[in-house]
């Protein structure tokens, strides 16, 4: 072996070391994964992701992967003809829309993931929040402040749904039989009506249920950004309500950011917003010191 090669295989054995004290620490803690439709649309990051879902399994860490597709069900609602509008990144959703967002998510989406898994040795077990009751959902209400008349109105979102109630003996069934359930975000109401639920809000929910060490929430940005365009390391939830007000977050960062205060004061011990563009972004946030992206937590 020359002397290079010698190097690149010490540097190899130091990096597994160097992640050995966090495969103890965790090992038999959830990690809930939201894997983004923005991030979704490179098969080799797909392959990627999948290779970093199935290491965590094997390192004896139960991940739990919930999907968005906004981006796919935007697609094919403009190959159908059907216009599509957003407030404060949820899609206002009708019957029809409703329809075509569970037959992308449930359908293709996630059969896709259920796919990359078992490419990459893994056994995963695709499901809606529909399946074994996991997800109850509500209807999201949402006002906003008429300009003219300075009065607050209702605006309605048609079938967005949150989730009201989360039954997780599903995942608990999947995981102890070896599995890695990736979930849909489309939940039934107690009116039995279908409801499109923003994916990190899903994640936000499960993570919070099922007590995970860490919700990841990978996305197309490195993590929430200034308003100069640097990277914010750490936030508690009274930071993230002042980045709301002063315009710093807006679009699908709302969202995200509600759900990862959400679910850290609901029992999750912390939520990262990362780049899931970057090769193995997760595997390096968590199991190396040089992490990335944006911790959320308590404080
Ligand atoms: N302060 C901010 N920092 C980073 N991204 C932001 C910020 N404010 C708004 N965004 C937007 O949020 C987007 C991520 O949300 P979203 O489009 O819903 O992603 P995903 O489909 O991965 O869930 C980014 O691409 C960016 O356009
Ligand atoms: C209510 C609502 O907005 N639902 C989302 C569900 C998918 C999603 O959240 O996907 P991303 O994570 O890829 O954005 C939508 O219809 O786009």
């Amino acid at each position: 072996m020359s002397a290079t090669d010698e190097k690149t295989t010490l540097s190899k054995a130091e990096t597994l070391i160097e992640a050995l004290p966090y495969f103890q620490r965790y090992a038999g803690r959830t990690f809930v994964v939201k894997y983004g439709g923005h991030a979704m649309g490179d098969p080799k990051a797909a392959r990627e992701f999948a290779e970093d879902i199935v290491l965590l399994k094997a390192v004896g860490i139960n991940p739990v992967v919930v999907h968005g597709g906004g981006p796919q069900i935007g697609a094919m609602l403009k190959k159908l003809g059907v216009e599509s509008k957003f407030v404060d990144g949820l899609r206002v959703t009708d019957k029809a829309t409703a329809e075509i967002a569970e037959m992308v998510l449930s359908g293709a989406i996630n059969k896709e993931l259920v796919g990359w898994i078992a490419q990459a040795g893994g056994k995963a077990i695709g499901i809606s929040g529909k399946d074994g009751g996991l997800v109850t959902a509500t209807k999201v209400e949402r006002t906003a402040r008429d300009p003219e008349s300075n009065i607050e109105r209702a605006i309605d979102l048609g079938f967005v749904g949150e989730p009201s109630h989360v039954d997780t003996a599903v995942i608990d069934t999947a995981v102890a039989a070896g599995m890695i359930p990736i979930i849909a975000p489309i939940g039934a109401g107690e009116d039995g009506e279908t409801y499109n639920i923003n994916a990190d809000t899903m994640a936000g929910a499960i993570a919070a249920a099922l007590g995970a060490a860490r919700l990841f929430l990978l996305t197309d940005v490195a993590g929430v950004l200034s308003k100069e365009g640097t990277l914010l390391t750490d936030l508690s939830p009274k930071d993230v309500t002042g980045l709301r007000e002063d315009g710093t977050i807006s679009g699908g960062m709302i969202p995200k950011l509600e759900t990862c205060v959400q679910a850290v004061e609901a029992g999750c011990d912390a939520a990262v917003v990362l780049d899931g563009r970057v090769p193995h972004a997760m595997l390096l946030e968590f199991f190396t010191s040089s992490g990335a992206g944006t911790l959320i937590s308590a404080k």
